[in-house]
Parts: C-alpha cells; sequence; structure tokens
C-alpha cells in the first residue's frame, strides 16, 4: 500500500494558513486540498485528471420483486450511457471527465449504438448473479474474475495518466445486494440496510427487508465469514468489479471518490478485505437510500453533500469533482498575506 507522508501534511496545512484569508475560513475546501496533497505527495497539488468507469451487471435476486424496474433496463441504460443521454455523461463532460463503461454482467442484449460517445468493454463473467435469496450470488471463481476486471480497469486509467478514479454502478435490483453486504459487514439490522432504490412503495420494502433478512440468514448458514464470502455470497458482479477497482487504486496511490450506496457498500468490502484502502477514499455525497449514512459511519467517512440524490451511476461523485478542482485550485493560486501585502492578524505562518 502507498505510504502518505506526514511531512507533507503538515507543509501544505501550513500553506493553507497563508493565504489571504482568515484561518479555516474555506472549511472544508481546505481540508481536500490538505488531503490530496497528502496523497499526491506533492504541497502544492496538480489539477486532477479524473476517470469514471461505469460496470454494469444485473441481479438475480431481481426476480423477487424488489426493484420498481424490470431487469432489462440494465442492458437499456448500457445503451443509453454509450450513447450519451445519461446523466453520468451530461456531468461527466460538464467536469472534463473521461467515461467508460464495462459491462461485467448483463443479463440481457442490448442494441449496441452505431455512434458510441463513450466506450464500452464487454466483459462479462455471466449474464448477471443468481438470485441470492436461495443461493450464492456467484461462486469464488466468478467474484474474483469480476475483481480482476475492476483492478484492471483501474490500472489502465492510472497508466493513462489518471490521478482520481470514480467508480459509478448500473445494475437493476442492486440496492439489494448492497443491502445485504451492509448487513454483513457494516452489523446493521435489515430494516436500517434496506430503502426504497428506484422508488418501490412501503409494501415492496417491506418485502425487500424480508429478502435481505433470508439471504444473509442463507449465507451465514453457509459458512460467510470474510469480505469476500460475503460479497460472493450476496454481492453482485458491478459491486466485485467495483471493490476491486477500488483496491487497485489505493495499492497505487490514487485516491478514489465514492459514489451513492451501492459505491459505499463495495467501498466497505474493498476496506474489511484490506484496511488500508480507507486511507485512499472520499465520499461525495450522502444518498437518499436508507442505509448510505450507516455505510459511511462505518467507513469513517462524512459525505460532501447532501442533495438527496439516489440515482447512482457515478452520478454524486461526478457532481463534486468541480468542488475539488476548487478546492485544489485555491490552494495553488491564492496569494499569501506576504505575496499581497496583506496584514495577517498575526495567525498566519510566513
Ligand atoms: O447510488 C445510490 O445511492 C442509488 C440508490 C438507489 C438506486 N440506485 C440505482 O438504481 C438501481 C438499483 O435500484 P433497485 O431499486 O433496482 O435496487 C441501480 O442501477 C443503482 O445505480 C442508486
Ligand atoms: C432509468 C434508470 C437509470 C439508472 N441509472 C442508474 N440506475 C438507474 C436505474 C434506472 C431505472
Amino acid at each position: 500500500m502507498s505510504k502518505i507522508d506526514p511531512a507533507v501534511t503538515a507543509a501544505a496545512l501550513a500553506r493553507q494558513n497563508t493565504l489571504t484569508k482568515p484561518p479555516g475560513s474555506l472549511g472544508r475546501l481546505e481540508e481536500l486540498a490538505v488531503w490530496f496533497a497528502a496523497r499526491q505527495g506533492n504541497v502544492v497539488p496538480s489539477r486532477l485528471q479524473p476517470a469514471i468507469v461505469v460496470f454494469a451487471a444485473d441481479h438475480g435476486v431481481a426476480a423477487e420483486g424488489v426493484s420498481a424496474f424490470p431487469a432489462e433496463v440494465t442492458g437499456q441504460m448500457v445503451t443509453n450511457f454509450v450513447t450519451g443521454g445519461a446523466a453520468i455523461n451530461v456531468l461527466a463532460r460538464e467536469a472534463g471527465a473521461g467515461l467508460s463503461i464495462v459491462d461485467v454482467g448483463v443479463a440481457h442484449d442490448y442494441p449496441f449504438p452505431a455512434q458510441p460517445v463513450a466506450p464500452l468493454f464487454r466483459t462479462p463473467v455471466a449474464r448477471g448473479t443468481r438470485n441470492l435469496r436461495r443461493e450464492a450470488a456467484m461462486s469464488v471463481a466468478e467474484c474474483t474474475l469480476a475483481w480482476n476486471i475492476g483492478r484492471e480497469t483501474a490500472l489502465e486509467a492510472i497508466g493513462r495518466g489518471k490521478t482520481v478514479l470514480i467508480g459509478g454502478e448500473m445494475g437493476i435490483a442492486n440496492t439489494t445486494a448492497a443491502a445485504c453486504l451492509a448487513v454483513a459487514l457494516a452489523g446493521i439490522g435489515a430494516d436500517e440496510a434496506v430503502g426504497s432504490g428506484t422508488g418501490i412503495d412501503d409494501t415492496r420494502r417491506v418485502h425487500k427487508v424480508a429478502i435481505v433478512a433470508d439471504a444473509v440468514a442463507r449465507a451465514r448458514a453457509a459458512g460467510a465469514n470474510s469480505a469476500r464470502d460475503w460479497l460472493a455470497e450476496v454481492g453482485g458482479l458491478e459491486i466485485a468489479a467495483l471493490a476491486g477497482f477500488y483496491n487497485a487504486a489505493a495499492h497505487a496511490g490514487v485516491p478514489v471518490v465514492l459514489d451513492g450506496f451501492i459505491s459505499t457498500a463495495a467501498a466497505l468490502v474493498a476496506v474489511r478485505d484490506d484496511p488500508g484502502v480507507a486511507d485512499w477514499l472520499l465520499a461525495s455525497h450522502c444518498s437518499h437510500e436508507r442505509g448510505h449514512r450507516a455505510l459511511l459511519a462505518a467507513l469513517q467517512l462524512e459525505p460532501l453533500v447532501d442533495l438527496g440524490l439516489r440515482l447512482g451511476e457515478a452520478s454524486g461523485a461526478a457532481l463534486v469533482l468541480p468542488l475539488l478542482q476548487s478546492a485544489l485550485a485555491l490552494h495553488r493560486e491564492m496569494a499569501t498575506f506576504a505575496s499581497a501585502g496583506v496584514s495577517d492578524g498575526g495567525s498566519a505562518a510566513q
């Protein structure tokens, strides 16, 4: 795991206090600049070169009626991402971030557009997972394959000079899988972990709570113990790819910005698998999805914004990129009290 140099943190903090503002007046933007400085090993961090990857896969548990949308939507949305019409296409463009899509296990055929605007990598491990209520979602071999696809995707982006990675997901019924992981790994109750996902009503949410409780009990009886065991039992192919993506980024010393409920569940798997991953994670937002706050707390992460988002597909993480770039630009470009001839009130370092 890459090391974070405390001397760089101290020097970046000292620099913040020389800039022409009352110390602390830029609030969390100051912390963010210091956080990236420490991870870039550079007191004055460079502008971020972001890569966004959306991993798509289907879930056998969709057959239990846990989503407001049919499973066919996963593949249809892959076509939409590749055509440029989804929210993440707009937000990635606004943020000047590269976007690619990886099919790690879409179950239904979908059309490939004649004029793609985002690259699609088709590496399906299976046509969706099995129904996690009844049996293991994946074999260990399938889970490892998906994890390694995520790892290789991260390494490829880092090889192209990307300095911050964002993983997103698309998968009908994946809030059920993520809720199972939250129960298993964050130790919360099924009722606390289960939300309305794409928009199910209260009656269906109660049904979803029972399915999550059943699945966790089944997997526990089957001997699930480690984070990777739980991932194979109740996770998803896109969740496994995301966990591998975060693992590789952290090991390469490249920060990650988390998206919503599902991506945070994948991050919790990656951290329980290898605790050093935690140092490289930043939480973008708190999703409207019930259970997200508990997952963030389990990772000791404080989200930057809370806008009632519940879309996924990396949208919340892409949305905070301009905020991160601003925090770094302020740290890089503001005048110091000394250079601007502004009296520092006695608190600024020179
Ligand atoms: O990221 C989130 O917090 C989030 C919250 C609710 C729903 N989603 C998205 O909606 C889909 C899963 O919802 P569901 O109801 O089908 O389980 C999946 O494609 C996710 O990207 C995402
Ligand atoms: C339309 C739609 C778009 C999405 N993007 C991420 N999850 C999604 C779920 C649905 C249903």
